[in-house]
């Protein structure tokens, strides 16, 4: 049986700001009914590919097919069938939420009920305020609320969670669930790899506008070993440490270096690789802070990929 369509289909994507390449090249695919996740660091090209897939932007070399349709060519067609919800603003300023979503659902065929919204997202306690005013968190759940109300097939959440407090982080996840056992699609980007762990069944992870890794979760994590030994030490390491302790452990293992005073052992990570990282501390003089056995996560990933951190944003207004 032919599979379905994908959902979103990039295909050789580039997209440059003048200069610089923000885009490069990029492939991928969202399978129809799958919370798919775009993870990847500070001016990876998140946006400026998810802006490309909404139709805020034109392909400058290659394709972009959003439900079989073109986001520019077939925008009318297309926006009735996709929720989209933006990094930053998306309202204006003086508009009070309900308002401003009692407005967005007049604009659908069968929206959601809009209390329904306003209550699951805690949108109440906004009253009054204009947009303005309210706080990064407010703002990101108004954000996706407008982005739900007209019952899309397919939604684009940039960030959903960013600035948000954890029991409204929480309450994103399982609506985000809830929409995906009724067939929703969702694309999201993120910097909280628990968001990704937790809702993603397929991960793109993007780096300088490139796709570096595709795959669940699992597969991801648990290819090339799945559990890591964590050393981190009191002093920064003496020089040469990494490769010194790599001749240690032997070609079985990996040793990536997190920073100055952290070290991640990849492999067969079990007790006798314990016993040779504590050993060689002793024989160095190092002194461990922690020494962990744990599973490799997909800030490991990423890591590994690319010897950086994927570092996480500074909640900037996280107070709900
Ligand atoms: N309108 C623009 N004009 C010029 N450069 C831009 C513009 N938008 C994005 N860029 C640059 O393009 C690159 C990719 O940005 P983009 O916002 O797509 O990345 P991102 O992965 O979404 O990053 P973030 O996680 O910070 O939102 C970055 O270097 C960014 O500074």
């Amino acid at each position: 049986m032919p599979s379905p369509p994908p959902a979103v289909a990039v295909d050789g994507l580039v997209m440059r700001y003048g200069d610089l390449l923000a885009v490069d090249h990029l492939d991928l695919r969202v399978e129809a009914g799958t919370i798919t996740a775009v993870l990847g660091p500070n001016g990876a090209g998140k946006t400026t590919t998810l802006e490309t897939c909404e139709g805020y932007r034109r392909p400058q070399t290659g394709t972009v097919r959003v439900l079989g349709l073109d986001p520019v060519r077939d925008r009318r067609a297309l926006l009735p069938r996709i929720g989209v919800m933006l990094q930053a603003g998306g309202a204006w300023s003086g508009v009070r939420a309900e308002e401003m979503l009692r407005h967005v659902a007049a604009l659908h065929a069968d929206p959601l009920p809009v209390g329904l919204l306003v209550e699951r997202l805690g949108l109440a306690e906004c009253g009054r305020t204009p947009f303005r005013r309210l706080s990064g968190g407010q703002q990101q759940r108004l954000g996706l609320a407008t982005a739900l109300v007209g019952r899309p097939e397919l939604l684009f959440v940039d960030e959903p969670t960013a600035g948000m407090d954890p029991a409204i982080r929480r309450t994103t996840w399982e609506l985000l669930e809830e929409l995906r056992a009724d067939g929703v699609t969702t694309v999201l980007t993120t910097h909280y790899l628990e968001e990704a762990e937790r809702l993603a069944d397929h991960v793109h992870v993007i780096d300088r506008g490139r796709l570096i890794a595709s795959g669940t979760p699992y597969e991801l994590t648990r290819a090339g070993g799945a559990t890591t030994v964590r050393l981190v030490v009191t002093k920064p390491f003496p020089p040469h440490a990494p490769a010194s302790l790599q001749t240690a452990l032997g070609p079985a293992t990996e040793v990536t270096t997190i920073n100055a005073q952290s070290l991640l052992v990849t492999g067969p990570a079990d007790a006798s690789t314990l016993a040779k990282v504590s050993a060689w501390c002793e024989q160095h003089g190092v002194l461990p802070e922690s020494l962990t056995l744990g599973q490799r996560t997909l800030e490991d990933v990423f890591l590994q990929l690319t010897g950086r951190v994927l570092t996480e944003p500074t909640p900037s207004g996280a107070a709900g």
